[in-house]
């Protein structure tokens, strides 16, 4: 191979052609470190047709959210196996079996960090936070700096925000129906729980009124966030994100694709940031709320300005943006499944129209199997991309049978070793939940899992993640949703418009209309004033 290779870089050095010769090079030296690398994951399987250049990936992104991977999992009959990457770059593993999963989230999360490109990725549009941050110290520290002010006792003494919120939403949406001249209308219903989104996390983290998402500030953040989406979906986007996970140097260019991401975090920088620290500045307090607990690490040089204010970003919108999509998707199943919505209608009118905090903690039974229903079909994070540090092994509850009948009850994963998690058809596994694509809420009241077969995260789901990393913010959102299913379906009747609907990924979960207009996210729902 290397003489012909060789030959044919002298032949286009003598035409004068350098920059081919580097691109042969490349491809060759690419093509033989793959080959190498397949060759240390030689016991896991591999689904057939990649494509030379765009390897598995490409039909990732072509099919709806999750779709390959599932597809995969049951054509191999494996919780864990290999794809072709992209742009030449080594075979990327792709990790479903839940001992395995527990092993790299819980116990060794640190061995398996963000990758590279996920991380640049992170600290342009969010900020360099608690998302973003590596090693062990580093994160526990950071963590440790907010994790009270999302604790129980915080989310229990913030849900009157929340309570608050959902009552302003119920009044514009009564207010925009009416205005139709009818008694229903169909919505957008991602942009109603966007601005409600919003509303909570200014409020409860900040002290901070977005307006219902109408104010200068609320409309900046959501348009430069629209403007980020719309790239993310699109193929470009797709491109841009293969090369710029092959060749880290690109994330320091000054591509259009990198400031529309970069977008988000500078208009929060430049707006609610900068007026929050002012405001605080002038009114020194003592708090457990978000933004008193990093004003006093700010103020004790524990976090410089510039810190400061990527943390209010990144809470900012990882409190919001995965909040609202999944709302958005709570209220398009229940639009889907009327017998659904009219079961939990009848549980939430049972209650006054005064719900306390532990009505809907602990006495909405339905409403909880609801929303952890929503959660596991159309978790907001619907993949995880992680990089091992270390030579590892992987134990398996779903052993590789090889072709001479060997069970593998272990997988040695490399140094350097991308790693997929592919928390969408996790939650959709056939042979966890039996009909995992199924919308059925009463699974929950069943008890019937079998729990050796699911992740460890919460309520045997990945959608908040799981171990040290796991979301900070789940508390916060659970009640957010709750609270706010509970409010509009007392108030609301949500019909399925039948629209179709596929699902991209651009950060988080982004609902597609076929006929829509498909570079922007939209998911249409009819509503009906009751
Ligand atoms: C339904 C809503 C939500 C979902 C599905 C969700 C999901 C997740 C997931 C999957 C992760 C892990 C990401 C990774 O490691 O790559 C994560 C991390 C995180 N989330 Fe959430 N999240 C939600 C709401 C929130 C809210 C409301 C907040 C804050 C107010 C929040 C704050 C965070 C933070 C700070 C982290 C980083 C934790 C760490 O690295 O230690 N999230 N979330």
């Amino acid at each position: 191979m290397y003489p012909t290779v060789l030959k044919f870089i002298n032949t286009a050095q003598s035409l004068q052609s350098l920059p081919f010769a580097i691109l042969v090079l490349f491809i060759t030296f690419a093509l033989v470190e793959r080959q190498l690398s397949s060759r240390r994951l030689n016991v896991l399987p591999m689904p057939g047709s990649a494509s030379w250049i765009w390897g598995h990936e490409k039909q990732v992104f072509d099919k709806s959210v999750g779709t390959a991977y599932s597809k995969w999992m049951q054509q191999l009959q494996s919780h864990i196996f290999k794809i072709k990457a992209a742009l030449f770059k080594q075979d990327i593993v792709v990790v479903a079996d839940p001992f395995a999963l527990t092993h790299i989230m819980q116990k060794n999360v640190y061995n398996y960090p963000h990758s590279d490109v996920l991380r640049s990725r992170i600290a342009r549009l969010l900020g360099k936070s608690l998302g973003w941050v590596e090693g062990e110290n580093e994160h526990r520290q950071m963590r440790h700096l907010v994790a009270s002010s999302l604790s129980q006792e915080s989310v229990r003494q913030g849900s009157s925000d929340i309570f608050g919120v959902a009552e302003n939403l119920c009044t514009s949406l009564e207010n925009h129906i009416a205005l139709q001249g009818s008694g229903s209308t169909i919505i957008n219903v991602n942009e109603w729980t966007s601005a409600a989104a919003l509303d909570v996390i200014g409020r409860f983290g900040f002290g901070h009124d977005f307006q219902g998402g109408r104010s200068t500030d609320a409309v900046r953040i959501l348009n430069a966030w629209g403007s980020m989406v719309k790239m993310a979906i699109s193929l470009q986007g797709f491109v841009v994100l293969m090369f710029l996970r092959r060749f880290h140097l690109l994330n320091y260019m000054p591509l259009a694709a990198l400031r529309s991401q970069g977008n988000v975090r500078l208009t929060i920088h430049a707006g609610v940031a900068e007026e929050l620290v002012r405001r605080e500045n002038c009114h020194e307090q003592d708090g457990y709320d978000l933004l008193s607990r990093l004003m006093g690490a700010y103020r004790s040089q524990i976090i410089s300005l510039g810190e400061l204010k990527d943390h209010i970003s990144m809470f900012i919108m990882s409190g919001s943006e995965t909040t609202s999509q999944t709302m958005s998707y709570a209220l398009w199943e229940l639009a889907k499944n009327p017998e659904v919505q009219a079961k939990l209608r009848r549980e939430i009118m049972l209650f006054h129209v005064d719900l306390s905090y532990d009505d809907i903690q602990d006495r909405m039974p339905y409403l909880d199997a609801i929303c952890k229903e929503v959660l596991r079909l159309h978790p907001a994070a619907p993949y995880m991309e992680r990089v091992s540090t270390k030579d590892d092994k992987l134990p398996l509850r779903f052993p590789i049978t090889l072709k001479d009948g060997t069970k593998v009850n272990e997988v040695h994963i490399p140094a350097g070793q991308t790693v997929i998690i592919p928390i969408y058809s996790i939650g959709r596994d056939d042979a966890v939940w039996g009909d995992g694509d199924v919308f059925r809420p009463e699974r929950w009241m069943e008890n019937s899992s079998d729990k050796d077969t699911m992740p460890t995260g919460w309520s045997g789901l990945l959608s908040f993640s799981d171990g040290p990393r796991q979301c900070l913010g789940r508390r916060l959102a659970v009640l957010e949703l709750k609270i706010t299913i509970s409010s509009l379906i007392r108030r609301f009747e949500f019909v399925d418009t039948e629209d179709v609907i596929t699902h991209k990924v651009a950060s988080s979960l982004q609902p597609i209309c076929a006929g829509g207009g498909e570079s922007n996210p939209k998911l249409p729902v009819l509503v009906k004033i009751l």
